[in-house]
């Protein structure tokens, strides 16, 4: 039996009275919302008639539905927090395969990831030359899923997913969607930034081909081969010398609003002058690398240039290339002194550059934007002054033969790295070469180190002996 209610029985015939009844709790007990601020549940069951308030099954349902619904709320307010915190806190990126930083970023992620990821995707390439030899590459690449890896002492979450959704990538064929997404702590967007601009710089560095040349055939510019870039500390020139034209050539090359504002021709001309085998082509083809140009070498002896074809190349040179005039004093020089060469039969008919022809090309309003051009000579007093008057030429800068410091250099870099108790060969080197007695050119200098590659001390016993020139032909030239 069961007592709803409460109080103590009535006392019956003498007999002691019973405790009362402990009544049957309902589990949850509804009541009204003492304040505003109870469970929703509560307020709702304020406004229940008294019957369904009663009612212990209505009332267990409603707990149950009461504490689902909390525990709903709590997950919204977790995501909610989460939500929040990722957008404060966390940085997020986002590249998929139908932009073309998404294979170097891969490679990037992968090269970062080695010591934490396992998991890989193989990706080859075949190349096959033209001579029939065949080189495959294969690319090792972070495979779907999630990896970590870290980048500036930063955990990286790298999550790689492929959609179901097909697009075109990069090289045209259709291919399933990929995403990248990248997360990090952090509040700095600058950090992704920096890391996409580092692996694309990475990517650009592996693929990039060399120093591009360029020849004169017929009236056109022809990509004739792709060297390889001459790094500008391997050519060494007077102290400051190579830097100050390289600051020169920094400051043209951002100038070109400058020069656009004042209708002035974006054109620099430098002059190169010195004693042959001093670096003039070497420091010419290093600073065209080393501002990721090509170079535009042309003739100006070449019997079968004429002013003609000579206007139409230097007005037409490729984007981003320097235009290369080397030893312009022998397309005049020559004729001035009666070259017996051009009356050889083989020549008739041919006509050759004029001074004025070339004056004109160089002053041209051709289809280029800019034009940086480099002339080279062995002799500066045979040129014509309005050839090298400012305005054709900007910059004249004497290339000389080497002095100690250059030598000192140059020996450095032949048998680098030198240990500290070795650094007196290299004064004993220069100290060998003072005592030649003739100037010395850098070429020349390097031929001799290059007969000792290996052997430093024997290259300065043998300065003297290889450097000199016999006792008479020295006189004979004085
Ligand atoms: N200053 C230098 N620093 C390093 N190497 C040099 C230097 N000068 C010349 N060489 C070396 O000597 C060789 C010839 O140099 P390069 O052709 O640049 O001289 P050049 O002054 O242009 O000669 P020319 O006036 O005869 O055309 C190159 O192999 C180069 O490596």
């Amino acid at each position: 039996m069961t007592w709803f209610g409460s109080g103590s029985l009535p006392s019956t015939s003498g007999l002691p009275a019973l405790p009362p009844p402990v009544p049957s709790t309902p589990s949850i007990v509804l009541s009204p919302a003492p304040s505003s601020s109870s469970s929703p549940i509560s307020s709702i069951s304020a406004y229940l008639p008294d019957f369904l308030k009663d009612n212990p099954y209505f009332n267990a349902g409603a707990g149950l539905a009461g504490m689902g619904m909390a525990a709903s709320m709590a997950k919204r307010f977790a995501i909610i927090i989460n939500a929040y915190f990722r957008r404060r806190f966390m940085l997020t990126l986002q590249v998929n395969n139908r932009d073309a930083v998404y294979p170097w970023l891969l490679e990037f992620i992968n090269k970062y990831s080695a010591a934490q990821t396992r998991h890989f995707t193989a990706n080859s390439t075949i190349k096959q030359a033209e001579s029939g030899k065949t080189d495959v590459s294969i690319n090792y690449l972070p495979s779907f899923g999630t990896h970590f890896f870290t980048y500036k002492w930063r955990w990286i979450k790298c999550e790689r997913q492929r959609e179901e959704q097909v697009v075109d990538n990069t090289d045209g064929y259709r291919v399933p969607l990929e995403t990248v997404t990248l997360t990090t702590l952090g509040t700095d967007s600058r950090f992704f930034r920096d890391m996409v601009g580092f692996a694309t710089k990475e990517a650009q560095a592996s693929t990039e081909t060399g120093l591009v040349i360029y020849n004169a055939v017929g009236p056109d510019w022809r990509k004739m081969s792709v060297g390889t870039k001459r790094p500008l500390e391997s050519v060494i020139l007077r102290h400051g010398q190579a830097e100050s034209m390289l600051e020169d050539m920094q400051q043209f090359l951002q100038c070109k609003t400058w020069y656009q504002e004042r209708g002035i021709p974006y054109r620099r001309g430098y002059l190169l002058y010195g004693p042959p085998g001093t670096g003039k082509s070497s420091f010419i083809a290093a600073v065209a690398a080393h501002f990721g140009y090509s170079v535009c070498t042309l003739s100006l002896s070449d019997r079968t240039m004429d002013d003609f074809r000579l206007n139409r190349l230097l007005n037409s040179t490729p984007p981003s290339s320097v235009l290369v005039l080397e030893d312009i004093d022998a397309a005049f020089g020559d004729r001035a002194r009666d070259d017996p060469m051009n009356d050889h039969p083989a020549y008739q008919g041919l006509t050759r550059v004029t001074l004025s022809g070339l004056l004109n090309s160089l002053d041209g309003i051709g289809n280029v934007e800019e034009r940086i051009l480099f002339m080279t000579t062995n002799y500066i007093d045979r040129l014509d002054a309005a050839l090298i008057r400012p305005g054709r030429v900007d910059r004249k800068e004497f290339i000389d033969y080497a002095d100690g410091e250059m030598l000192g250099k140059l020996f450095y870099h032949f048998y680098k790295p030198l240990d500290k108790a070795d650094w007196h060969l290299m004064e004993e080197f220069i100290a060998e070469c003072a005592k030649v007695n003739q100037p010395i050119s850098m070429a020349m200098a390097q031929g001799h180190l290059l007969l000792h590659k290996t052997t430093p001390r024997r290259a300065i016993e043998m300065v003297r002996e290889a450097l000199s020139r016999d006792e008479k032909d020295f006189n004979d030239t004085k």
